[in-house]
């Protein structure tokens, strides 16, 4: 293969998809309880609700020109295991992860809280995307802005 027709240096985007379940409820300390109510809806009942979410990690670099990898995806299921699995699956998100006892535990934070979980343990600039599937229907997307 020529310099022109090899792959290293080329950009490319790898994407790890992980599932993990838990509850929440939709509750923010700086409304009342009314407002609550009208803004979070069934969301906001006392007794929380479950979901199955399912976490796509993207990272983006250049393929090494040695190994063909922009990185390696058992050291990302690594990563995702430590900064994902352990603190949230089978978790009340509100009461058993601390970032949630004054952060709304909506999918957009939780996008949020897994990039910032994910930024620390990843190269400086590589994280691209977390997108999140809070349900079948409901898809998150967080890109560091
Ligand atoms: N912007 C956001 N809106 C809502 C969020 C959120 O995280 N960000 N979350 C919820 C609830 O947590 C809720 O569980 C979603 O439930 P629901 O609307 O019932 O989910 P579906 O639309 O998938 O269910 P169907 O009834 O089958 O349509 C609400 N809003
Ligand atoms: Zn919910």
């Amino acid at each position: 293969m020529s310099s022109v027709e090899t792959t290293a240096e080329r950009i490319c985007y790898i994407t790890r998809v992980q599932s993990f379940c838990a509850c929440h409820r939709l509750h923010s300390k700086s409304l009342s309880d009314e407002e609550n109510k009208r803004t979070f809806g069934k969301c906001n009942n006392p007794n929380g609700h479950g979901h199955n979410y399912t976490v796509e990690v993207t990272v983006k670099g250049k393929i090494d020109k040695n190994t063909g990898m922009v990185m390696n995806l058992t050291d990302l299921k690594q990563i995702i295991e430590e900064t994902i699995m352990k603190p949230l699956d089978h978790k009340n998100l509100d009461l058993d992860v601390p970032y949630f006892a004054n952060v709304v535990s909506t999918t957009e934070n939780l996008a949020v809280y897994i990039w910032d979980c994910m930024a620390e343990h990843l190269p400086p600039n590589t994280l691209f995307e977390i997108k999140m599937h809070e349900t079948d229907k409901n898809k998150v997307i967080y890109r560091g802005e």
